[in-house]
């Protein structure tokens, strides 16, 4: 079977209704801090994958993750993002919602901030990995797996609407 990306699989691979559940009930834990583990993530994709700074005019140059931790765009950033998860964990049931959300983002990533997708993997790695630190309680093994595959599914849909706009290769060359 053809595919535009070599290992790019046909659709996401769905979350039962029990892997919703416990989706959203670990979100709804962290996100009650949201901004903390927001900037948290960030800086650590940024402190462990410094060539990300690249795409943030206000942080680029910036080594001291205690200095990362004072900028306004950095901060911002984190906000978005924790928002646009917040917003697929709540429309998990609805996954036309889910991949409308995501489409935009991949775009807007793609168009506008011409960023090399395999971030979006990287930042997952990271996210996972800050979450499983920080609320070990919440995050057993058997429920970063499920993390896992949301995490796989959001990169399907973002990797999805680059290959849209015609991003030319979606590959895993990038880092
Ligand atoms: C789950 C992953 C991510 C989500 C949900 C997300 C979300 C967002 C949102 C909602 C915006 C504003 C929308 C817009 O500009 O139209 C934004 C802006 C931006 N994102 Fe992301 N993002 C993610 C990952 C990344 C990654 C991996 C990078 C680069 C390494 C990145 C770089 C940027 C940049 C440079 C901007 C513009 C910042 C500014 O104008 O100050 N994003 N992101």
């Amino acid at each position: 079977m053809e595919h535009e990306e070599d290992d790019r699989p046909e659709r996401a691979e769905p979350l039962t209704d029990a892997e919703r559940e416990i989706i959203q009930d670990t979100w709804g834990r962290v996100y009650e801090n949201c901004e903390d583990v927001g900037v948290s993530v960030l800086i650590r994709f940024f402190v462990n994958f410094p060539s990300a700074k690249q795409y943030f005019s206000q942080f680029q140059d910036m080594d001291d993750p205690e200095e990362m931790e004072r900028s306004s765009q950095l901060r911002h950033h984190a906000r978005r993002v924790m928002n646009a998860i917040n917003t697929v964990v709540e429309n998990l049931h609805d996954p036309e919602k889910v991949s409308a959300v995501l489409g935009l983002v991949g775009k807007a990533h793609a168009l506008k901030h011409k960023v090399e997708p395999m971030y979006f993997k990287i930042l997952s790695g990271v996210m996972l990995e800050v979450l499983s630190e920080d609320f070990p309680e919440y995050f057993p093994v058997e429920v970063q797996e499920v993390w896992n595959k949301l995490m796989g599914a959001l990169y399907w849909h973002v990797t999805g609407a680059y290959t849209e706009v015609g991003w030319v290769q979606v590959s895993s060359s990038a880092v």
